[in-house]
């Protein structure tokens, strides 16, 4: 995968549910090897916007990704929502093989390929040792990151994720941040809705920030975790620094 490509234009995209608007008139484009942490309080608008994005809700204004038909869509973004719903008790191996679907044609059976997007996906989980576990016994984080190697089994060049690390344990938070940098090293972009500032602030390669119903920051982290950005968006004080460990960025007190 080479060159500058735009893997998703927004423009002027504006949503409005049950007529109360939620968000208004966004602009952003994401080209290849990003990592954007997608920031913002409670109610700010971020899985509204990934849906929308996506074709998955009624918005106004324009998503190339949302312009695309439905096939054509499934092989350019994989979509891990909130809600991780496991429907049937399938094994954790056939759970992510569905993540293959776009690929085949109809009745067409697995190939090697796809055996080995299957495989790559477990173990960029960490999800070898479960591979023949049924998915719905398994703990909320780890059906959290069967759901997510099923994304990245999909093997699309954008990955959209909606808090996929919320109820990880902390290893695990860093390792499938890591993972989603490493995808983006490899030339893919993944956006990814979270809270923990901490771990947007040391993986993301661009952070973008909703609130009132707009983007009031898109950049780096360093140049969009401002004091006053951190005070007027989130309430709160932090401690942000480039140690020797990288960038190291603390939330501290709640402002009155
Ligand atoms: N189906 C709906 N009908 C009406 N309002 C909705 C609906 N879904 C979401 N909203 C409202 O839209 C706003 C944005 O919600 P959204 O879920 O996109 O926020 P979020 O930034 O993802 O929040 P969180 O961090 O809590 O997950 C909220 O005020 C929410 O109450």
């Amino acid at each position: 995968m080479t060159g500058d490509e735009t893997l998703l234009a927004v423009s002027e995209l504006s949503v409005t549910l049950r007529g109360r608007p939620v968000l208004s008139e966004l602009s952003f484009e994401v080209g290849r090897r990003e990592l954007i942490g997608l920031i913002g309080a409670n109610g700010a608008g971020k899985t509204t916007l990934m849906r929308a994005c996506l074709g998955l809700i009624p918005y106004q204004g324009r998503s190339s990704l949302a312009d695309l038909p439905p096939q054509d869509r499934s092989r350019r973004a994989a979509w891990m929502p909130q809600a991780r719903e496991i429907a049937w008790p399938v094994t954790v191996e056939t759970l992510v093989m569905l993540g293959r679907i776009p690929h085949l044609g109809p009745r067409q059976r697995a190939s090697e390929t796809d055996r080995l997007a299957v495989y790559h996906a477990l173990k960029e989980m960490g999800l070898e040792a479960f591979r023949q576990r049924t998915a719905t016994r398994l703990s909320g984080g780890e059906q959290a990151r069967a759901l997510l190697a099923r994304a990245m089994a999909q093997d699309t060049p954008l990955l959209l994720a909606d808090e996929p690390i919320a109820g990880l344990d902390p290893a695990h938070q860093i390792a499938t941040m890591q993972s989603f940098a490493r995808l983006a090293e490899a030339g893919r972009s993944v956006i990814v809705s979270l809270h923990d500032l901490g771990l947007a602030a040391r993986h993301c390669t661009r952070l973008i920030v909703l609130d009132a119903g707009g983007i009031v920051a898109d950049g780096a982290p360093d140049t969009v975790l401002t004091p006053s950005l951190i005070r007027d968006v989130f309430g709160i004080t932090a401690w942000f620094e480039h140690t020797d460990q990288g960038p190291v960025f603390q939330p501290l007190e709640v402002l009155e």
